[in-house]
């Protein structure tokens, strides 16, 4: 059966786009959270380099134009909003506008490829929360069905993999290291639903890594983190991508090729942790050092959004590559399955 669906809503995370924009930002993603101030300042910092602009924002106008292009080109006339969790434009306001707009039905991509919490219940949560946001102001809101992870979808994997290709041209012999964002040991430990033992966001991490480690041809890769937050005494997934970058030279390897293969867009945590931190790190050291594209830099990763939406309303086939579970699909932010990725426990809380 295909239930009929009248517009898609691209679902992110957000950023500043001002100066004066960062810091009630950093309020938004970290409340209740329990991150030391002295990180806030830091991060502000690495935006304050920027202008107070994330380019993030900027990404997803685009990918909202090319999405609405790539639609129409495969005869579906399906308009598209844009909302994020932590700042303007609001998921709840593109909500609100939805249902303004008669919107009774609609599909939505998430920007990010993954399970957990951060990753994928926290935007089930976001619809939930905008949809609340729009009744009360509207009377009503639209259905909305969030779309599946896709970690291992064909063409999230060679648009990674091609970024790496490119990035690794002039490098003797790099080593290709894949990164993602830390998150507690204990958000990953209840990551997918209980019953499935844990780890499902780093191991739907790791087989996409493997997958792009054998698109390239490599025969060794690592997968390490990035962006870690919360108070030093709580354990974050490790190692650091610094620290890897050391002990890749203490073992005389001379060069890295990096994939920020956990984020679907070049946005400022890739922009600042790699691009200067890393890259910074491994001039230091002597090491060469390439930060490969992100998937998103593709005009693949738009065909491969138009395919989950077909996935979704005529039942086109699934295509993926892994055998990491796969979930994410939810409507009006009911969970992927009871009880999965509950959020890591906070202290104090
Ligand atoms: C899994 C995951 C993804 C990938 C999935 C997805 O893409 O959704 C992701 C994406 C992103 N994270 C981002 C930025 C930030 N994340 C923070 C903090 C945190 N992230 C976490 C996890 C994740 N984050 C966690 C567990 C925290 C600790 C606080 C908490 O428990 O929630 C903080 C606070 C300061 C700090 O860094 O400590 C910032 C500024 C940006 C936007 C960058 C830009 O502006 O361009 C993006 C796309
Ligand atoms: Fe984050």
């Amino acid at each position: 059966m295909s239930a009929a669906y009248d517009a898609v809503l691209l679902l992110s995370f957000g950023g500043p786009e001002a100066p004066d924009e960062v810091r009630p930002f950093l309020e938004n993603v970290t409340r209740g959270r329990n991150v030391p101030p002295e990180r806030l300042d830091a991060v502000e910092e690495h935006y304050q380099h920027f202008g107070g602009v994330s380019p993030i924002n900027e990404l997803n106008r685009r990918l909202v134009a090319d999405l609405s292009w790539a639609l129409r080109e495969s005869g579906r006339e399906l308009p598209v909003y844009f909302g994020n969790r932590n700042w303007h434009p609001y998921a709840e306001d593109a909500v609100t506008e939805m249902a303004q707009d008669g919107v009774r039905r609609a599909l939505v991509f998430a920007t990010s490829a993954y399970g957990g919490y951060s990753a994928c219940r926290q935007y089930h949560e976001d619809i939930a929360r905008a949809r609340e946001a729009a009744i009360a102001r509207t009377g009503s809101a639209p259905d909305l069905v969030k779309l599946r992870h896709f970690y291992d979808h064909p063409l999230f994997i060679a648009s990674v993999a091609d970024g790496v290709r490119a990035a690794a041209e002039g490098l003797e012999d790099p080593r290709l290291v894949f990164t993602a964002h830390s998150i507690p040991v204990s958000a990953d430990r209840t990551a997918g639903p209980p019953e499935e033992g844990g780890h499902r966001y780093s191991r739907q991490m790791a087989e996409a890594a493997r997958l792009v480690a054998d698109a390239v041809g490599a025969t060794e890769h690592d997968l390490v983190w990035q962006s870690r937050s919360g108070p030093p005494q709580i354990p974050w997934l490790e190692p650091d991508i610094v620290d890897h970058l050391d002990d890749l030279h203490d073992r005389g390897v001379g060069a890295a090729v990096v994939s920020p293969v956990g984020f679907v867009s070049d946005h400022l945590e890739v922009v600042w942790d790699l691009d200067n931190e890393a890259a910074e790190h491994a001039g230091k050291l002597g090491m060469g050092f390439a930060r490969a594209a992100s998937a998103g830099s593709d005009p693949r990763f738009v065909e491969m959004v138009v395919e989950l939406v077909a996935e979704q309303v005529d039942g086109a086939p699934v295509r993926e590559l892994g055998t990491a579970p796969r979930a994410g699909v939810g409507c009006n932010g009911a969970l992927c399955h009871p009880g999965c990725c509950e959020p890591a426990k906070r202290p104090g809380s």
